[in-house]
């Protein structure tokens, strides 16, 4: 229910495939470091959308750029043709909220308290109204009761509104996380490994809260470790390695990219600008293990030095990595 009370949800009736979120050459970086590199990404009304990689990739570094928490050191981000500001709570007011890595509830807070919370940004009703607590403020709360007990329902955790955060047990605290996110009544959800430490039925859970999330008009922009939960997800995925956007498309299209399964396992890349120096140092371990080989043999016949297990062992490919 909606009363004059509160502001109105942040629009979310985008022309199906309508871009809303348009990052361009994002750049973040952390003194010398390049945490991300000119990293461009849209995502379209309707669309749920992946962002993968390996740890230190620059995932969250991108969310956080994404989301006001961070401001890049270059490029822009636009949702729906508005530059965001660079504050966090701005940045959710214009329709753009997020679930971080780390669950951030209010443990000793109610669960119905926790999405009330996340609805400040949805009621008008000034400080002068809060303290009078006025006809205009009971009527706000009220309805802004009504709806977190919807979202609460829509999460499935209606019949828990009055437990204290601290004491759900861990996949339905991030389910709850997600709802604080929807009491802002955003177009774009971002969601930063929404997975992370879950069992296979909660992922599967979450999987479905994603599409109804999705078909509840909401875009969303996923970060995830867990491929399955990605690829059975995602309509389009982009991959980011070392800072930069390697790969996008489809979960065909990335699965089969080599680029990407050399990334996760560490082989180097065509063109990589390291391949000339792995490929030296493994010419010369293969150097040094012939000749401990013909060492090892000469050994045989004569003394009995150097034959200690590895000791002149070509060092371990592990550490070159
Ligand atoms: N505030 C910061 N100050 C300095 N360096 C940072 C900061 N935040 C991130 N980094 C560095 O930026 C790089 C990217 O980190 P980021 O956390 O964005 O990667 P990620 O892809 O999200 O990794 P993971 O999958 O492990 O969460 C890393 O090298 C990290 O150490």
């Amino acid at each position: 229910m909606t009363t004059d009370t509160t502001t109105p949800s942040a629009p979310t009736g985008a022309t199906p495939g309508e871009t809303i979120l348009d990052a361009r050459g994002v750049t973040m970086r952390f003194g010398g470091l390049t945490a991300v590199r000119s990293v461009d990404l849209t995502v379209n009304s309707g669309e749920i959308v992946g962002l993968i990689g390996p740890n230190g990739a620059g995932k969250t570094t991108f969310f956080n750029c994404l989301t006001g928490l961070y401001t890049p050191t270059e490029g822009e981000v636009r949702y729906k043709d508005k530059v965001l500001p660079p504050k966090s709570f701005k940045v959710t007011a214009a329709g753009v909220a997020r679930t971080f890595q780390n669950i951030r509830l209010f443990g000793n807070m109610t669960v119905l308290e926790n999405v009330l919370v996340g609805r400040h940004t949805r009621t008008k009703e000034g400080l002068w109204s809060a303290l009078l607590r006025g006809p205009g403020f009971h009527r706000a709360e009220a309805a802004s009761r009504e709806r977190a007990m919807e979202l609460l329902e829509f999460v499935g955790l209606a019949d828990k509104a009055d437990h204290l955060a601290r004491n759900l047990p861990y996949g339905e605290q991030r389910r709850l996380e997600i709802a604080r996110a929807l009491a802002s009544e955003p177009g774009l959800l971002l969601l930063d490994e929404p997975t992370a430490g879950m069992n296979p039925q909660e992922t599967r859970d979450t999987e479905e809260l994603v599409f109804a999330i999705r078909d509840k008009g909401i875009a969303v922009l996923v970060i995830e470790h867990d491929m399955r939960f990605i690829f059975n997800l995602c309509d389009r995925v982009a991959v980011l390695v070392q800072g930069q956007k390697l790969v996008e498309g489809d979960a065909a299209t990335v699965q089969a990219d080599e680029r990407v399964i050399a990334a996760y396992i560490g082989e180097p890349l065509d063109n990589d600008p390291g391949a000339e120096e792995v490929a030296e140092v493994e010419a010369a371990e293969a150097a040094a293990a012939e000749a401990a080989a013909a060492e090892t043999t000469a050994g045989t016949t004569g003394t009995a030095t150097d034959t200690t297990p590895g000791k002149d062992a070509a060092p371990g490919k592990e550490n070159d990595r």
